[in-house]
């Protein structure tokens, strides 16, 4: 238990370790500058995707993952993203902590200029310099971790995040979190199934914890989602939006098993 709870500790060592390294190389005020000097859409459109009706599917581009190891060897992360968009995914999620998940900062950016749906940067984001990063990067939304952020860092960075036009999703796994989420101002809350502190994944932490959000933020289901089951008990609950990463990336055909898992 101990050993397992250190993984996420030790996640955001790393992490601080690399945003203060990068910063030698650009600072803080540099990177803002790059951020201000092109034009960048600010209509949302990762919100407005998660808006419509139905439910909508954001997939998940992820090489390796701590509680999975290498899940993708080869790793054509471009031909993947491709294909979720073919397959009528709502957005991707692109993971870019490079240790744990095996992710990378260009996976984002050639993804996001290939394809035509909103793209969230997936990282475990504990510096507001990995925000305008993300902006930098031509992402659409950023994940915020409230188990990792102190009330103000969420308060701060959601505004932060809305200010630069990218939407935040803010990852919760708790009532108390969602409350916190909910007074930090989060328009996007997403459940995690999975405890990032042991890794064990129970679907019912989303129908429990649905609640408490009101329907005027949208609730998206992360995490452990396999079966067509797991997809309608989902939506009896109100769920606007499922994050689907295992399950896609172990599927030699995404588009049939996306279709499956639709109902189609
Ligand atoms: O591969 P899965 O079980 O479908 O899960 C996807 C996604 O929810 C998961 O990768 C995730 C959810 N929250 C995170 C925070 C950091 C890293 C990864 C995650």
């Amino acid at each position: 238990m101990k050993k397992e709870q250190n993984i996420l500790e030790a996640i955001v060592k790393g992490t601080r370790e690399r945003v203060n390294h990068k910063k030698k190389n650009l600072t803080l005020e540099e990177l803002q500058d790059q951020v201000r000097s092109f034009p960048a859409a600010m209509d949302f459109p990762f919100e407005k995707a998660l808006r419509t009706k139905g439910l909508s599917f954001i997939c998940e581009v992820k090489k390796a993952s701590p509680s999975r190891g290498i899940i993708s060897p080869d790793f054509p992360y471009l031909k993947i993203a491709q294909e979720y968009e073919q397959a009528g995914a709502s957005a991707i999620s692109c993971l870019t902590e490079p240790v744990y998940f095996q992710g990378k900062d260009e996976y984002l950016r050639e993804i996001a200029e290939t394809v035509s749906v909103p793209v969230l940067r997936k990282d475990f984001v504990v510096d507001a310099y990995m925000i305008w990063e993300a902006k930098l990067l031509g992402a659409s939304a950023v994940l915020l971790i409230c188990a990792i952020l102190t009330d103000r860092e969420l308060e701060e960075w959601i505004r932060l995040c809305h200010s630069l036009g990218l939407s935040a999703l803010v990852e919760v796994h708790t009532e108390g979190e969602v409350l916190r989420a909910r007074q930090a101002g989060a328009r996007i809350i997403g459940v995690n199934n999975r405890d990032l502190k042991t890794f064990q994944v129970d679907i019912n932490v989303s129908q429990r914890l649905k609640k408490l959000v009101p329907q005027e933020i949208i609730f998206v289901s992360e995490s452990g989602i396999r079966t067509r089951a797991d997809i309608e008990l989902l939506e009896r609950h109100g769920t606007d939006a499922v994050l689907i990463g295992e399950t896609l990336m172990c599927s030699r055909d995404k588009k049939e098993q996306l279709n499956r898992l639709k109902g189609k």
